[in-house]
């Protein structure tokens, strides 16, 4: 065994990806005791990872009863990062939206405190919700801060676009791409999901509101203290990640008419990116013969929400 990467006496593991996906099981791996060498084509700034809001939530993510299993464990680990402010993480409450009744959600079971809104929680127009506190992860604080824990755990980063998983030196190989993931193991079920964001200045909202079935779409308010996430869209099969001005005038209206406070909020800044989706996370070794092969794909709308669990599963594979 060659050595690839520092740390400890384990495997030599190579994983495929710098998003949110593939830096969190390098550093799994990586304190678990294997000698990790990262590839990522891009920096974490230029990931979809980045443009997440990203508010802990299982959306566009399945199966359920595993998503639910993943989801618990980032809980717990976003909780324990909350109490660092360096992290990015932090624990706030906030509203989902029901346009129709649902007493009992389906991701309920993952979350303790949950109960129904009252009517001054709901914002305006909406008859009912359910109300909980969430980690919302700022991804622009998070994503470099978990990039440097990565290197500070002995794992190699290496800047480069892998082209074949067969070429990658290892004992076992990682595929944690994202949307390039499918293409690298020949697996053709992904399907880009694009989405678009707004950020405006935070007027100091104490909460985020999440409404799914929204007459006009999709829309989110997260505020993260520097700034406010406004969402969203979730277009199958779109593939630009180019802000569409006409699109980031609907979010910014349907985010003001859920929260008013935002009505002479500046607009900050502005991102689109492509969810990768899949009709199920992918989560499984690939290559049982020979060496392992681990993919660790397909996150949806919810990659920052699964990571941790996602990671964790992703060790015991290897
Ligand atoms: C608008 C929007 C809002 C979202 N909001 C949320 C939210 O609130 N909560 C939530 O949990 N999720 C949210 N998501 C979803 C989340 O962003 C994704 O699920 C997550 O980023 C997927 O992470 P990933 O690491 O798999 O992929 P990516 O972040 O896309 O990273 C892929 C990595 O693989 C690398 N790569 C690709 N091809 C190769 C190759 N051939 N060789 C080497 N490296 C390669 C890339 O450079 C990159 O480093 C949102 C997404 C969007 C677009």
């Amino acid at each position: 065994m060659s050595t690839v990467g520092g740390g400890g006496p384990g495997l030599r593991v190579a994983v495929v990806g710098g998003g949110v996906i593939g830096l969190t099981c390098a550093l799994e791996l990586a304190r678990t005791g294997h000698r990790v060498r990262l590839h990522a084509a891009d920096p974490p700034e230029a990931t979809t990872s980045a443009v997440a809001a990203a508010l802990w939530f299982p959306y566009r993510a399945a199966p359920a009863d595993a998503v639910l299993r993943w989801g618990a464990v980032s809980r717990t680990a976003f909780t324990a990062l909350a109490g660092d402010p360096v992290t990015g993480v932090t624990l706030r409450p906030g509203t989902v939206v029901h346009r129709t009744p649902e007493p009992d959600p389906w991701w309920a079971p993952g979350v303790p405190g949950v109960r129904p809104a009252t009517p001054a929680e709901l914002p305006p127009g909406v008859a009912a919700g359910t109300r909980c506190t969430l980690p919302v992860v700022d991804t622009g604080r998070y994503l470099p801060w978990l990039a440097d824990v990565v290197r500070s755990a002995g794992v190699e980063v290496v800047r480069e676009r892998v082209a074949r998983v067969e070429d990658v030196p290892g004992d076992a190989v990682v595929v944690a791409a994202g949307l390039a993931s499918g293409p690298l193991l020949g697996d053709g079920t992904g399907v880009p999901v694009q989405g678009q964001v707004v950020r405006v200045a935070d007027p100091g909202l104490t909460g985020w509101v999440l409404d799914e079935d929204g007459p006009a779409g999709l829309t989110y308010v997260v505020p993260r203290g520097r700034d406010v996430v406004c969402g969203g869209t979730a277009v199958e099969g779109a593939t630009g990640t180019d802000p569409d001005p006409d699109v980031e005038a609907a979010v910014l209206a349907r985010a003001r008419a859920l929260v008013p406070e935002l009505r002479h909020a500046p607009v900050l800044s502005r991102a689109a990116g492509l969810r990768p989706g899949r009709p199920t996370v992918r989560l499984e070794r690939v290559e049982p013969a020979g060496r392992p092969v681990v993919a660790c794909y397909g996150h949806g709308g919810a990659g920052v929400t699964l990571s941790w669990g996602c990671a964790a599963d992703v060790v015991a594979l290897v």
